[in-house]
């Protein structure tokens, strides 16, 4: 028998997959007009029966064609989650019409290629044609960009699941004019990355961001005789290790940024935690409205009084409005010792009666209170199919 030709079927699989994209664009397409459908009717945009319905039937579907359940479910998992979020985005825009825009300035830490990069990239393509960017050096320099007016947006890391709260980002938010308008969730996938062909064992240098280096700690401490020196974002790691050429430093950080710089990964999973992932918060200079099909995240600071259970009190006032809390965080009041700022997410939209009668309540017993933004919950958690 005669063995395939390698290039005939490379060229078929290229054909079909290039189908296979002009069908996923189809879907896209259709998704938008269940939004605009949505958008009329005022039904929520998730509805997890249907997706329950879908992937039941697309398990099934998929069986004569030996498409394996757990496959079947993980791919039309992506497409669902891209398809809600793309929804979310448009009833955004059409109900935050001065945001519609085809180019848009965005603030982010590093250059082309650092996690924030990437990400400012994912979360502006389901909303304008051309990001136009502006990399900057630190976060104060990011913020400053977009209060001035130098850049429409800015997007933030706040936190981590290996290094936790990102501080210095909680401190800018406290003094800041701006407003959350958006939240992502990025995977974070650090590789250790070379400009030569060279192996582990010879590196004696590793260049990184200060959070890529608390979130690899596990792996750098089983390292001897390794420096680690900090930069300003990945993406300069990445620029230090290309111009330098030499067989003895890496970089770590994302793959997809390092070959933009040249750079090969000769070692990847480098997290403490399996599963790493990074959020980044949105900021603006006007706050947006959240549409009422879409579930909210509200986010405000406030500062309690000198007294016991004063913070205790302050969560029951989210109790009793049935407001959930996901995310309570504490940083020191500068200038104030041992005075907190709490940070708190709650998963409510602000003009809810629910949270309005709540702040009110809340205003009487905090020495200060603000609202830091209200914004779509980017938490698309998957449905899984029940199969008999
Ligand atoms: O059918 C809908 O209502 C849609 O919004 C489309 C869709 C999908 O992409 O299939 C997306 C989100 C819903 O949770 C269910 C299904």
């Amino acid at each position: 028998m005669s063995s395939p030709d390698l290039n005939e079927v490379r060229l078929q699989i290229s054909q079909t997959d290039s189908d296979l994209l002009k069908l996923l664009a189809q879907r896209r397409a259709l998704s938008i007009e269940v939004a605009k459908s949505k958008l009329a009717s005022s039904k929520p945009i998730r509805d997890t029966s249907r997706e329950q319905q879908l992937l039941v039937e697309l398990i099934e579907q998929g069986k004569p064609l030996e498409l394996d359940s757990h496959y079947v479910t993980q791919v039309f998992h992506s497409v669902i989650e891209d398809s809600v979020l793309l929804q979310q985005a448009y009833l955004q825009q059409h109900i935050n019409p001065e945001t519609i825009a085809n180019k848009v300035r965005v603030a982010f830490l590093g250059q082309q290629g650092s996690y924030s990069h990437l990400a400012a990239h994912k979360y502006f393509a389901r909303r304008a044609e051309e990001v136009i960017e502006h990399g900057c050096k630190n976060f104060k320099e990011i913020i400053a960009k977009v209060e001035n007016g130098l850049a429409d947006y800015a997007l933030l890391p706040i936190e981590n699941t290996s290094s936790g709260g990102i501080n210095e980002v909680y401190d800018v938010l406290q003094h800041t004019s701006l407003h959350i308008i958006g939240e992502l969730s990025v995977p974070v996938e650090h590789c250790l990355l070379v400009a030569t062909d060279t192996t582990e064992e010879k590196i004696r240098t590793i260049y990184s961001h200060f959070q890529p280096i608390a979130q690899c700690s596990d792996y750098l401490g089983m390292l001897s005789d390794v420096t680690v020196e900090r930069t300003d974002a990945t993406s300069h790691a990445f620029e230090v290790v290309a111009n330098m050429k030499r067989d003895d430093v890496a970089a770590i950080g994302n793959a997809e940024g390092g070959r933009l710089y040249g750079l090969t990964p000769i070692r990847t999973g480098l997290a403490n935690q399996a599963q790493n992932f990074s959020r980044f918060i949105v900021i603006a200079r006007k706050p947006v409205d959240v549409a009422e099909q879409i579930p909210a995240k509200t986010t405000f600071i406030m500062s309690v009084k000198q007294r016991p259970g004063a913070l205790v009190d302050a969560l029951l006032i989210l109790k009793q409005n049935n407001i959930n809390m996901c995310k309570l965080e504490s940083r020191p009041i500068p200038g104030n010792p041992w005075e907190e700022m709490f940070y708190v997410d709650v998963e409510c939209n602000v003009k809810s009666s629910n949270m309005q009668l709540a702040m009110e309540q809340l205003q009487d017993i905090t020495t200060f209170i603000k609202v830091l933004g209200c914004y779509p919950s980017d938490d698309i958690k998957p449905t899984e199919p029940e199969l008999d």
